[in-house]
């Protein structure tokens, strides 16, 4: 299974950790949106889109990623990190990708650290070891599901 993870993490790289994680599990490539051609996505099996949230949205280079995207029955995994350790709208970019004719097999989110500032001091430290944990079984189980 050959695989792509293409993240945006603009904040405190907390998505990047993410991203890291899963493509050392899975033997995946991975890169940041800005760095990928659309047309590459041709040579994968597997496609994994990943962002922190800003304002409630994965980060808009993600949808601008796909709407350039050709139309393709690729399989794609969602993820994200965010402040308040949930993915509330993630149907606004599961409807972006099943309208290109992906189809989603998978989703993961954990909490990020959010401001140095002493807001959001519950999440300090985020994503801590149990959430890079979290997401290497998340990736171990989509590379089993694979075989
Ligand atoms: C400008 C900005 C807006 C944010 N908006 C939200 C939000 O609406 N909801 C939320 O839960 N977290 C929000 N966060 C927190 C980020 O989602 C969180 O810190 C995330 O882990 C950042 O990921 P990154 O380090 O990969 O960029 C926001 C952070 C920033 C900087």
């Amino acid at each position: 299974m050959k695989t792509l993870i293409i993240y945006k993490s603009v904040h405190r790289k907390n998505t990047e950790k993410l991203a890291k994680v899963m493509a050392e599990v899975m033997n995946a490539d991975v890169a940041k949106v800005e760095d990928v051609r659309p047309e590459v996505l041709e040579g994968y099996d597997l496609i994994g889109f990943g962002s922190g949230i800003y304002a409630s949205k994965l980060h808009n280079k993600l949808f601008k990623f796909i709407r350039k995207m050709p139309a393709t029955d690729k399989k794609v995994f969602i993820f994200c990190t965010s402040g308040s350790g949930e993915f509330k709208k993630k149907q606004l970019i599961t409807e972006k990708l099943e309208l290109k004719g992906c189809t989603i097999v998978a989703e993961f989110n954990c909490s990020g650290e959010f401001s140095p500032l002493g807001f959001n001091l519950d999440k300090k430290g985020h994503p801590d070891e149990n959430d890079l944990k979290r997401a290497r079984q998340f990736a171990q189980g989509l590379v089993d599901l694979q075989q």
